[in-house]
């Protein structure tokens, strides 16, 4: 199957480095979209096949599999091509899902697929065998340190100045929905957790910037007829990009590995 990679930033180029070094079987990088023509030429320099560069439209049209890594604000904009020509779009800003639902009942007309990577997450797994009973809640905690952050809208918005803080400092806590709309670009894991479990409103989040972490902390507590579980995940940074988790990218490699697979371990 082809694949093209919408964003060559920190999780679309350790793809694009598996895929051309034939790391997924039955899968082949055959196309890229960068911001920058630099950008595209610098990505091609580095891999041993270089591919062909398009816009979205363009991977779309070519690609059996387009992987959005793409800053969340852009997600629509490569998500409706996909969609609409009846492809297999990979999400990685699944914060996104939440404000664009419309784009579920785009694929289901067109017969598109949208899969979520379990990402910088663990448990999805589990949480969707208890979503096959009765959850009763699902809460979850993320703590990042300061610089994972910054930038973030809210902060902007309300006048928040994390930079000289010495303590942790809980800057949200509420339902996902809610918390979605401020953090996007902070909130992917939480989003596939609620999606995968009791929903954005009935899954509830606090968001903590901590001086004392070097990681993304995300611990999810789940209360279920069927079980009751903690989970707890600290990513390491990838190199390209502090606040994301170098695992963000293997879990992507992982899921494709496992599309082709003849032994499947795992919901
Ligand atoms: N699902 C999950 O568990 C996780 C999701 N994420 C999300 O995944 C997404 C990608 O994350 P990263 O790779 O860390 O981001 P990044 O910022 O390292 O890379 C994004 C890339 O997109 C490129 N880009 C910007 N505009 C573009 C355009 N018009 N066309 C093509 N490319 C364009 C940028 O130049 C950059 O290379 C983000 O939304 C991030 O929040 C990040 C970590 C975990
Ligand atoms: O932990 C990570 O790598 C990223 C993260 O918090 C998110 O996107 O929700």
């Amino acid at each position: 199957m082809k694949v093209g990679i919408a964003g060559t930033g920190a999780i679309g180029l350790s793809v694009a480095r598996a895929l051309d070094a034939g790391d997924i079987p039955g899968f082949q990088l055959a196309a890229i979209s960068a911001r920058r023509a630099e950008r595209a030429a610098e990505v091609n320099g580095a891999l041993a096949t270089p591919v062909s560069v398009h816009d979205f439209a363009g991977l779309a049209e070519h690609c059996d599999v387009i992987i959005e890594c793409l800053p969340p604000q852009l997600f629509p904009e490569i998500a409706r091509p996909v969609l609409l020509a009846g492809k297999t779009l990979i999400v990685l800003s699944a914060s996104q899902l939440l404000q664009h639902g419309e784009l579920v009942d785009l694929a289901e007309e067109h017969g598109g697929k949208i899969i979520v990577p379990s990402g910088a997450m663990l448990g999805l797994d589990a949480l969707k065998a208890a979503a096959v009973g009765t959850i009763t809640s699902v809460s979850m905690t993320t703590r990042k340190p300061v610089a994972g952050l910054q930038g973030a809208p809210y902060l902007v918005k309300n006048g928040i100045e994390l930079s000289g803080i010495t303590e942790p400092v809980c800057i949200m806590s509420g339902s996902v929905s809610e918390i979605a709309r401020e953090f996007p670009a902070n909130v992917n894991v939480a989003a596939a957790i609620s999606l995968a479990g009791l929903g954005p409103d009935r899954t509830t989040l606090e968001i903590w910037a901590d001086p004392g972490v070097t990681r993304n902390v995300h611990s999810v507590q789940v209360a279920s007829d069927s079980s009751d579980f903690t989970m707890s995940i600290e990513g390491r940074p990838s190199d390209e990009n502090p606040a994301t988790g170098r695992i963000t990218a293997q879990s992507v490699i992982a899921l494709l590995r496992q599309m082709t697979a003849t032994l499947r371990i795992g919901t």
